[in-house]
């Protein structure tokens, strides 16, 4: 699995956090994410990170801000993205077994780092359900046009 990591200034903590998770797994993963010295804007880096999730180049992505909706908002224009707002470990599971969802967003002002360490694992490590779930993301496809 190819993952893409990205985020603004007001979430560096925890992407620093996901990417010591990320080489613990040995996944493989690019971090797309600001460097941060300034304060910057979320669409800059959840757009690109999402197109390349979209395009098949990254199999995951995740994304981190202050509260995650702005990035996962902005992912979800993106065709094809399922980007799920993740703050607790039972969403994180169950929009990967219902929802596929392809990426996730967090905000490290709403948790802290353990807890998205816990999310973001459980992410990964879950796989879709398919069968009538997949009946369902298919009508989110039909109305994308794909
Ligand atoms: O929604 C957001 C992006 O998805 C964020 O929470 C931003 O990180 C936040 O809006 C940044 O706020 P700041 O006051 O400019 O640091």
């Amino acid at each position: 699995m190819k993952v893409i990591i990205s985020g603004d200034h007001a979430g560096m903590t925890i992407r620093n956090e996901v990417k010591n998770l990320l080489d613990e797994m040995g996944i493989t993963y690019e971090d797309s994410g600001c460097s941060c010295e300034t304060s910057v804007d979320y669409p800059d880096y959840a757009l690109p990170a999402a197109q390349r999730v979209a395009s098949g180049e990254f199999d995951r992505g995740i994304l981190i801000c202050g509260t995650g909706i702005g990035m996962s908002i902005t992912a979800n224009k993106v065709k094809g993205i399922r980007c799920a707002l993740t703050h607790d470990v039972y969403s994180a599971k169950l929009t990967r077994q219902h929802n596929d969802s392809n990426m996730i967003a967090m905000g490290e002002r709403v948790i802290g780092p353990g807890l998205a360490r816990e999310i973001a694992k459980v992410w990964l490590e879950t796989d879709f359900d398919g069968g009538r779930h997949a009946n369902r993301i298919g009508k989110i496809a039909e109305y994308e046009g794909q």
